[in-house]
Formats: C-alpha cells, structure tokens, sequence
C-alpha cells in the first residue's frame, strides 16, 4: 500500500466515530471479498521492459468512484472531494450536497452515479437534475438488486444519517414532498435501454463481472462499463474484481472502456489494472480516509501520492503497460 494512503487510513482511523468508520471500511458477510480485492493484487507481478528509451505512457488513469455520505467523513463533505478531485468524479446518489452543488465545486468533469428507482418518474427527475447540474455522464449501478448486508451497521444499529444530514439529492422527487428514501430493486436491461432513450449523455454501468453481461452491455450501446465488486460490499463469495477484470476485457474486446474498481492502493495496483487491459482504476475509500484525515487537502493527498508512484511505476516498466507483461507469483 502507498504509505501515504496508509497513513492517511489510521488517521481517518482515529479521527472518526468508530460507527461511521466501520459503515467506510466495512463489507458484506464475512468480508472475504473485501479482503480478497487487495490480495489479488499481491499475488500478481510485473515483467518490466526495458531500453525503450522514453516511451509516453497513459495520463494518470484514475477516477473517483462514488461512495456515499461524504460529510460523515468530514464537515464540508463532497464539495472537498470535488474542489480536490482534479479528475473525474463519480458522484454518488446518496451524496450528503445536492448534485449541481457538487459539479459547481468541482476541478474536474462529474459524472453522476445512478440507483434505478421503481418509481420511473423519480429515475427521470434524478436524470434531469445531473444534466441540469452539468454532470458529463451517468454511472448506472447494477450490482444491487436489493442493499447488502453489513454486519458492522447491523451490529451498531446504523440505518440512518445523523440529524442534519440526508441524501440531497433525494429530496422533492415527484410524489414525496422532503426526503425520499433511495430504493433497491431488480431490474432488466429494458431499463437501462429506457435510460439512454432518456438522455443524450453517455450512460455506463457499474458492478458488471460476468463476461457475458459485458457483451449485453456492449449490445444496449452503454459507454463503458465499471469491474467492480462495490468494493466487497454486495455478494461475499465473487472473485476479487481484478480476477474479474481478463475476461471482460476480453469479452469486450476493445469496444467500450472498461474501468476497474476495488483494492487499488498504490501506484503498482494502478500498473497492474492497466496491464490487464483496464482503462483507468477507480478509487472507493482511499478517497474517504484522505477526507477524514484532512478534508480537501486529504483528498488531494491520496490523489498526488497515486499519481506520483504510477509515474515512477510506468517509468520503471520502460513506458508501457500490457498483459503480457504480467504474471502470477510463485
Ligand atoms: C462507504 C462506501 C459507500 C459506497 N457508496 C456507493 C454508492 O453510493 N454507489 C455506488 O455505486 N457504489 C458505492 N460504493 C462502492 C464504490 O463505488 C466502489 O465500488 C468501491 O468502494 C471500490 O472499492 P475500494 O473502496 O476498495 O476502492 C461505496 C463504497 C463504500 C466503501
Ligand atoms: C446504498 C447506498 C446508500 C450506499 C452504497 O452503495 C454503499 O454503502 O455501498
């Protein structure tokens, strides 16, 4: 792990309500999963190539993928995430600032993460608010057919925001004057053809890990698609999203970008995703302890220490990143 990451998490460790810690770091069941997204990265290494020169390798490929309830890791909340974040941020749903607050406050392009509601008008009114905030594209997540199971809240009894905080963007949504709950429930693919025949952004789906569910991805005309497990939080027995990651990419086959989130830590874990034929990584808590630690100056914290370690990573791999140049430790 990046020590400044690392530092940064027992910061956070410290600083915050043991219950509002737990809701960050935990995971669903008995977290294998969410063990298993940073081992898999530690069983896998890099062949470097070497005398070749200065090649260009890719801009740093990392994005911010949407976790919930930023102002209980810190006062100030999403718009610090945002004024930090300096790439492209995924803004969840659940964000404790409205969306257009969020994309204001922003360095970087947002794109807005999407629970399909039951309810379609209320779907299409949380659409309209990321368009008219000026959100650049939509992230439909699809690994939540109905919530995870948490035992660390279960075990605290946290269900609720504390007084003064809510989902802001679930507030005045046709038919619930205040706020409106955020809703789980299953839907098809017809749903997501109903989204892109909403709108005109670019719509991707996130928590895709079967091979085939990227090929229909592909067919419904999605933008691209996340690799992710919901960072262990949803189904304790998947792989580790990186063991995910070949065959979709392979099942895509270059079609669409394919992001990759879960257990990426440092500069090498971005290497290794890359490597495999990921697009760009997305970074889940790393970004919630930098917040925690330190607010806005936490976030960027995280966001230059990646930075810089892929840098010196891509350098020492002479430039350039591919699958054959990674292999399974003995
Ligand atoms: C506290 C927390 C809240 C999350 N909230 C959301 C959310 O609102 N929407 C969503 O699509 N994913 C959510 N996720 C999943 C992240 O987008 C991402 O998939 C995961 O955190 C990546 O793993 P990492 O934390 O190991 O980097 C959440 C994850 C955490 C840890
Ligand atoms: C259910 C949401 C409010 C947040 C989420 O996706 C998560 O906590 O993993």
């Amino acid at each position: 792990m990046n020590p400044v990451l690392a530092e940064l998490h027992e910061k956070a460790r410290a600083v915050l309500d043991p219950v509002h810690y737990d809701f960050f770091a935990g995971g669903a069941g008995d977290e294998v999963v969410l063990a298993e997204n940073e081992a898999a990265f530690r069983r896998l290494a890099l062949l470097p190539r070497v005398l070749r020169g200065e090649e260009n390798g890719p801009e740093f490929p990392v994005l911010i993928s949407p976790t919930a309830f930023h102002k209980l890791a810190h006062p100030d909340g999403e718009l610090a995430t945002a004024r930090a974040a300096g790439t492209v941020l995924v803004s969840s749903m659940a964000s404790t600032v409205p969306i257009a607050d969020v994309v204001a406050a922003a360095t970087g392009p947002v794109w807005f993460q999407l629970y399909l509601q039951p309810d379609p008008e209320v779907t299409e009114e949380l659409i309209r608010r990321a368009e008219r905030a000026g959100c650049a594209a939509l992230v439909v997540t699809v690994d939540s057919p109905v919530f995870g199971r948490h035992r660390r809240d279960l075990a605290h009894g946290f269900h609720d925001l504390p007084a003064g905080l809510a989902a802001e963007n679930m507030r005045d949504l046709p038919g619930t004057p205040g706020l409106r709950r955020i809703e789980m429930a299953p839907f098809t693919w017809a749903d997501i053809d109903r989204v892109r025949d909403l709108t005109s952004l670019p719509v991707w789906l996130k928590g895709v890990l079967h091979p085939d569910d990227a090929v229909l991805a592909v067919e419904h005309g999605v933008a691209g698609i996340f690799v992710s497990n919901h960072g262990g939080r949803q189904l304790d027995v998947v792989p580790a999203a990186l063991d995910a990651l070949p065959a979709v990419v392979d099942a895509v086959g270059g079609r669409i970008p394919v992001v990759l989130d879960g257990g990426v830590r440092s500069g090498a874990d971005i290497a290794l995703a890359l490597a495999l034929g990921a697009s760009a990584a997305g970074i889940g808590r790393p970004v919630l302890w930098g917040l925690a630690a330190d607010g806005e100056a936490g976030v960027r914290k995280v966001l230059d220490a990646l930075r810089d370690e892929f840098e010196h990573v891509l350098a020492l791999c002479g430039g350039q990143l591919s699958r054959d140049m990674v292999v399974v430790r003995c």
